[in-house]
């Protein structure tokens, strides 16, 4: 159990895991040089006795079942380190923390905490601390820490900030609180921004009440006629011409709430920009058109009500969700009506608990596995999706010809959104400048001091705003931050080649989204004059080509996006259209976005022969000499308008069952236009590689892998398949699975409502066994050699008695029992 002897005789001792109920004799009995104990992952509901390791430093009693913060922990003068994170402890007692001098580091994350001591302030030499997944309500005590560097406060019940806390903190997560004081959107900005926040909040406040609406559901389904209605207080009649294209956005105040409308277009065609605009923190209306809904079809319930829900649920799952049932004058009768509301109503509430069911279900099986704590961080992931709260309140019926019900309808909503329960944080404190800011960039568009189309230069917005306002360049950004969070301006500042550019009107974005993601392109295609044509040096038969590439390829004509967003640019009245559309050496803002957004990918990237190239020598990293660049004469694909996988399956031939094999099941479900975008993120890494509607296609070397999109018994799951030509590129194979599932993790990060499992089926002929992976995230994190981990087992059993060469099965020497 002696894991080291350090020179001065210290000694740690290793118990994770190990069902332990009472502390073990052996280091009661032998303590004086104890430093160290992991005593994790065991079912300790109390550590009684631990006083007597005087000399310990370390302590880690994470993952057990304590109640209450076990008191006997002050008496350990040296400790620097404590876990006590993911157990269930309520309340730490007075009296703990000023004994504990030398305590840096402190784990308490994940307990049922709703306060903490008020002298924890006096735990001089703390630097970490992390309180996450508590239900505290403020950190008032830990205002006075002098050293505390490192502070985690997500997910707990938190509203306002002390300033002074952010005397010396270098690093601070709130993300998942309810919070106004400084609020949510400005704690995303960082350290930097909270600071700013406070400075500016000296001068002057207000409270303001802000709500993104969002208003999703099927093609007219009456979300713009609601949207409208809302805003004109009477029924507004939307003309099916007039059919939503992309995304509207709107603003409107009622009842001292301020309402940021976002009317999403229904149609297939815009599904895959959607991960763009769905942000957490709003208000979801969802309209069903009743006159159209069959009960009676379980298709019906999938494409109006079930499809929205499961992608809220897996994008923002903490939103509040309000179905809106529209057409109702349309329907048979009071009775068809009610029948339907029932219905709906009951299979919504089916749908959230077969959910939770399911995720208890997986969290069982792990639990009922031979070593649950080899599969601990899947079982947090689990935890955290079965904390999420999707709240769906009752079917709202609207017939949204009628006045009363338009009232009906502003009312109801006003009075969801006002519920704290439903919106704890729609109150803000905003320092007085941060309107002041938003209202004067409104006006210089009003004054033509920013161009109409309300596309700006940083710098040049800085200029106007240090002239003008003596505003520090720092807290203005704070402020544009801020602004582009509750979605008033966009700034992708993470993009380097937009970072300069502020859209101070959103819609002008969206309006070069719709110029190419719309469900009458090929209209458009076709629509273009023959003069623009000609000025293009295009001839008609080119454009032929254009609608059937787009048609059987899903790939659509540089110049063709160029002349699209032209026409929509003119519209807008853009002046400086290359850097929106490209020129003959970059690409423009609009393809940056939409490769950004992973929405498509460049067919074809050329890089011309450079007879100055380095040489490659094997010792050294290789470095191009020239950059990729871009080239105007080829097309993007979109590989969600792809039709079949014809192409890549004429490449990748038979599956085989020597091919290397893992499955990555999705929980709930796969997100809509997920595997699309794995495929946009993955080409880049491989740019040997064929694309199809579901399937792709990637060659490195001799090596062939093959993902696509399953589902078995409505079980969800990508495979990723890769042709095992010969042993010595095994390691290889492993290699290019590990990038995709690397890709496929980072992808998954955008769904907080999603967790995944990994499966290698088994290689027998006709078995229906597989091999779960264990914990594999830090094998993806590693350098992912595969063989790292010392003995390893040779062969794996199933359990049907099939037995195969480890590293057919997993990346081998990362799954066996000694390695981890
Ligand atoms: N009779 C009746 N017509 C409605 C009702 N709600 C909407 N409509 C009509 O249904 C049609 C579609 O409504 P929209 O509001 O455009 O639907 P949408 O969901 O925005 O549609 P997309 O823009 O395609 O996403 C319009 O002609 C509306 O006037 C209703 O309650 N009763």
């Amino acid at each position: 159990m002696s894991l080291s002897n350090g020179p001065n005789q210290q000694t740690t001792r290793d118990f994770a895991g190990r069902k332990l109920k009472t502390l073990p004799k052996s280091i009661l009995d032998n303590n004086e040089n104890i430093s160290k104990v992991d005593l994790q992952q065991n079912r300790l509901k109390q550590v009684s006795g631990i006083s007597k390791l005087v000399n310990l430093t370390d302590l880690n009693l994470s993952r057990n079942e304590l109640l209450d913060f076990p008191e006997e922990i002050r008496q350990l003068h040296h400790l620097k380190k404590l876990y006590i994170n993911q157990n269930n402890i309520k309340c730490i007692p007075d009296n703990v923390f000023p004994s504990l001098q030398q305590l840096q580091f402190l784990k308490l994350s994940t307990n049922r905490l709703t306060e903490l001591p008020s002298d924890i302030n006096q735990c001089l030499s703390l630097s970490y601390l992390n309180v996450s997944n508590n239900y505290l309500k403020d950190l008032q005590a830990l205002v006075g820490l002098p050293n505390l560097h490192d502070l985690y406060v997500e997910k707990n019940r938190l509203t306002d900030l002390p300033e002074e806390l952010f005397v010396n903190l270098t690093m601070f997560k709130a993300t998942g609180n309810p919070l106004r004081k400084p609020p949510g959107e400005v704690c995303v900005g960082g350290l930097k921004d909270i600071r700013s926040y406070f400075t500016m909040l000296r001068d002057s406040s207000s409270t303001v009440k802000t709500i993104k609406t969002m208003f999703l559901g099927s093609s007219m389904a009456g979300k713009s006629t609601l949207c409208r209605s809302f805003q004109q207080c009477c029924p507004v009649k939307v003309d099916e011409a007039d059919r939503t294209v992309g995304i509207e956005i709107t603003e409107v105040e009622r009842g001292g709430v301020r309402f940021l409308f976002w009317d999403f277009a229904g149609q297939e065609e815009y599904y895959i920009t959607h991960h763009v605009f769905i942000t957490p923190q709003a208000f979801v209306i969802l309209a069903i058109d009743l006159s159209s809904y069959d009960s009676t079809d379980p298709q019906s319930f999938k494409d109006h009500v079930s499809f929205w829900i499961s992608n809220i649920q897996l994008r923002v799952p903490d939103s509040v969700v309000l179905p809106v049932g529209t057409h109702i004058d349309q329907c048979q009768d009071q009775m068809d009506i009610d029948r339907k509301k029932k219905d709906i109503d009951s299979k919504l509430q089916n749908m959230l608990s077969d959910r939770i069911e399911a995720l208890e279900l997986r969290k069982e099986e792990l639990q009922e596995s031979d070593d649950p704590s080899l599969f601990s961080d899947q079982m947090d992931d689990l935890s955290r999706l079965t904390d999420y709260n999707l709240k769906v309140l009752d079917l709202l019926l609207v017939d949204c010809t009628k006045p009363e019900n338009i009232q009906m309808f502003q009312d109801h909503t006003l009075k969801q959104v006002t519920n704290k329960d439903n919106f704890p944080s729609i109150e803000r404190i905003l320092p007085g400048i941060y309107q002041e800011v938003e209202e004067h960039i409104q006006d210089l568009l009003r004054k033509d001091d920013i161009p109409q189309h309300g596309r700006v230069n940083l710098s040049d917005l800085l200029e106007i705003y240090i002239s003008q306002k003596d505003l520090d360049p720092q807290n203005f950004k704070c402020i544009l931050r801020y602004l582009h969070q509750i979605g008033v301006i966009v700034w992708y500042e993470e993009i380097p080649s937009l970072k300069e550019d502020v859209f101070v009107k959103p819609s002008v974005l969206i309006a070069l989204f719709k110029a190419i993601i719309r469900h009458d392109l090929v209209k458009q295609i076709r629509e273009i004059p023959m003069q623009q044509l000609r000025r293009n040096k295009i001839l008609n038969k080119d454009r032929e080509t254009w609608v059937s590439d787009y048609e059987e390829k899903a790939t659509l004509h540089n110049v063709a996006i160029s002349i699209l967003v032209r026409k929509e640019l003119e519209t807008l009245d853009v002046a400086d259209v290359d850097l929106v559309v490209g020129d003959g050496n970059r690409p423009g803002i609009l393809l940056c976005l939409l490769q950004h957004f992973e929405v498509c990918l460049p067919t074809k990237i050329t890089s011309p022969l450079n007879p100055e190239a380095p040489e490659f020598h094997p010792s050294r990293t290789w470095v191009a000499s020239k950059p990729c660049v871009y080239d105007p004469d080829n097309a993007c694909m979109f590989p969600s308008y792809l039709k079949n996988n014809h192409t890549v399956l004429k490449i990748w031939g038979e599956d085989k069952l020597s091919d290397l094999n893992v499955h990555i099941y999705f929980t709930p479900e796969i997100p809509y236009g997920f595997l699309h975008r794995l495929i946009i993120k993955t080409c880049p890494l491989y740019p040997c590689h064929w694309v199809g509607k579901d399937h792709c296609c990637f060659r490195s070397g001799n090596n062939l892998t093959l993902i696509k999109a399953k589902t078995v018994n409505e079980d969800q799951y990508i495979e990723i398949r890769c042709k095992e030509e010969n042993d010595i590129d095994i390691k290889k194979s492993w290699q290019m699975i590990r990038e995709i599932m690397f890709k496929i993790d980072q992808l998954a990060q955008e769904w907080p409502g999603l967790c995944q499992l990994v499966h290698s089926p088994c290689k027998e002929r006709g078995c229906s066994a597989y091999f779960q992976w264990r914990d594999w995230k830090d094998w993806m994190k590693s350098s992912g050699s595969g063989n790292s981990g010392s003995t390893q087992e040779e062969k794996m059993t199933c359990r049907n008695g099939h037995t195969r060469r480890t590293e057919l099965i997993y990346p081998r020497g990362l799954f066996n029992s000694d390695s981890t």
